[in-house]
């Protein structure tokens, strides 16, 4: 017998990834990755070759099964370790991102009658086709007074449960009679691990509206749509498990996919950004941890409750038990650099951050908005859209690449400005992701933010947040803090802001406030009239 060890694995957009980690110290002695051999289903449906509508995003739920066959044995062979020392396994997804499934948890796409069917598939987290249905909510919500609106900043998202199930009880009844759990893949995972369905505690907080134990209402959902006043007693409503806690053991068909031993310890479900909290120790109040990928996800404890303003929400109990765990986030950053480099720039992110460095501050004439997958904090609105000021004859594409990396940090200090003003003062701000990597980045925001910034040690965060949930789960660590501070690690202020940037970038964020109002907060409405035009020309086509 060797010393315990635990396996994370992280369910991202385009691929899973599975680690393994030692107990006593969180080293990471193997990992694999999987890519969804589906991927992201943006433009068709592979069952009919139909194109999709503008803003969906869908997904096969077979390839995250994938990764558990694939990736979790990958990683075990890297790792040359004997599979019986793995007391428990954890999982972590992106969110919100959603299944519907029968009472047996069968993904409806995966019955014959279905298969043609869109509705019928996982909706990614950046399905953000149901802002319509979003809008409908809030008006109502602030129409009635409802009170736990003010929990999610005073507006709920088209990425989350109700606006996507709405849409699907709208726009395919076939599909929304014959789901009978509409299920995070957060806990559809954990449900392929154990063989039962256990609801996490955190993605019903932030993403179900469940605040205080209750859903919204009948009377509200019946108001909403007539027909819908059941959708939480039919479609939502189960048991919940506390993150940390066992969701239950590892079956026996799970056990020969992954190679690990039955029985061991599954935990409960857990979403990618809130997981990587305890990976870069960062579990006290006022640390906020910027998880930086395709998208950014800000995640940061705190004892009281706040209401802040266009925050994705605010759980308790939603990143460790015992504290208000608050959320915001920018839903394109790497996507929107990924974007340029693909369609426009000719050149790889390497080879334009290199020439990007070598500008000084306000050099490229540019300003940047950073809203080309829409803006979820703080002005939760996906039919925003991106906006470059400032092109003329002589702009390169290392400028726009530029003013895109410096828009993204503009983003994220309008959300730590916001925190700060509703009384949730971030005190340090930890970088997770992929995006850490980027070094000219990673200096713009400490200029940008005016905080040095410090870096997780981990170069999988969230899979190694979801081995440090295992191992609470298996009883390995007494609780979350206690295995964050044995398994997690962080460096702190690796990049410092320089005064004379800061200064600079001061008067560049003056005119991001400008242009944010003005196209986000009613000034123009323009990103509208143009998004409900393409919705128009879009359903013409079909
Ligand atoms: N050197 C780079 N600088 C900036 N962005 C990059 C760089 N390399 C890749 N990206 C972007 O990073 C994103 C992927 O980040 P990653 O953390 O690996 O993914 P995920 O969020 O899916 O876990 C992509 O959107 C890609 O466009
Ligand atoms: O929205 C959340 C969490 O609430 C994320 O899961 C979502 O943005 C996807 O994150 P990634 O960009 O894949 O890391």
């Amino acid at each position: 017998m060797g010393e315990p060890l635990t396996v994370g694995v992280d369910f991202g957009t385009l691929s899973g990834r599975a680690v393994v980690v030692r107990v006593r110290d969180g080293a990471e002695l193997g990992s694999a990755v999987f890519e969804y051999p589906h991927g992201v289903l943006d433009e068709t449906l592979p069952a009919t070759g139909r194109a999709l509508p503008p803003e969906w995003a869908l997904q096969v739920p077979g390839d995250y099964v994938g990764v558990l066959r694939n990736a979790v044995p990958a990683a075990l062979r890297d790792a040359g370790v004997d599979a019986g020392d793995v007391v428990g396994i954890a999982t972590d997804f992106t969110a919100c991102t959603m299944v519907p499934a029968t009472a047996d948890g069968t993904p409806l796409c995966e019955l014959p009658e279905f298969e043609s069917n869109p509705h019928a598939y996982v909706k990614l987290w950046k399905h953000h086709s149901a802002q319509p249905q979003a809008v409908r909510i809030n008006e109502l919500a602030r129409a009635r007074g409802e009170k736990w609106l003010p929990r999610y900043g005073g507006l709920i998202s088209s990425e989350w449960e109700f606006a996507k199930g709405l849409e699907v009880f709208e726009e395919a009844p076939e599909v929304y009679a014959a789901m009978r759990h509409w299920v995070e893949a957060a806990d559809w995972i954990v449900w392929q691990l154990t063989g039962s369905y256990v609801r996490n505690a955190c993605t019903a907080g932030y993403k179900g509206i469940l605040q205080d134990g209750q859903y919204p209402s009948r009377d509200f959902l019946r108001e909403l749509a007539p027909g819908f006043e059941s959708f939480v007693a039919e479609k939502l409503e189960h048991p919940l498990g506390e993150l940390g806690s066992r969701a239950g053991s590892l079956s026996a068909e799970a056990a020969s996919w992954t190679g690990l031993p039955e029985g061991i310890a599954v935990a409960v479900g857990n979403v990618d950004a809130h997981v990587t909290a305890p990976a870069a120790q960062a579990v006290e109040p006022g640390q906020m941890v910027a998880i930086m990928g395709t998208s950014t996800c800000h995640v940061m404890n705190g004892a009281e409750l706040h209401e802040v303003p266009g925050m994705c929400g605010v759980v308790e109990g939603g990143i460790v038990p015992g504290l208000w765990g608050y959320e915001a986030g920018q839903s394109g950053v790497g996507d929107i650099f990924g974007w340029f480099v693909e369609h426009f720039a000719g050149a790889s992110h390497e080879e334009l951050t290199r020439l990007a460095a070598r500008q000084e501050i306000g050099e490229h004439g540019l300003i940047a908005l950073d809203w080309h997958s829409g803006n979820r904090s703080v002005l939760v609105d996906h039919e925003l859209s991106g906006v470059i000021v400032g092109q003329t004859l002589a702009t390169r594409a290392e400028d726009v690449y530029r003013a895109l990396l410096e828009a993204t940090a503009f983003g994220t200090r309008k959300i730590i400005e916001t925190f700060s003003a509703a009384g949730v003062p971030v005190t340090e701000l930890i970088i997770a992701g992929g995006l850490a990597k980027n070094a000219l980045l990673m200096q713009i925001y400490a200029d940008v933010t005016n905080l040095p910034l410090s870096v997780i040690g981990s170069a999988q965060g969230p899979a190694l947040g979801s081995a440090i949930h295992a191992a609470v789960a298996a009883g390995a660590h007494a609780d979350i803090r206690v295995a964050a501070a044995a398994m997690g690690s962080v460096e702190r202020a690796v990049y410092r802001p320089v005064p004379a940037h800061v200064t600079a970038y001061d008067e560049l964020y003056a005119e991001y406030t400008e242009l944010h109002d003005y196209f986000g907060r009613g000034g123009n409405d323009v990103m509208h009239r143009l998004a409900a035009r393409k919705r128009a020309v879009a359903k013409g086509q079909s």
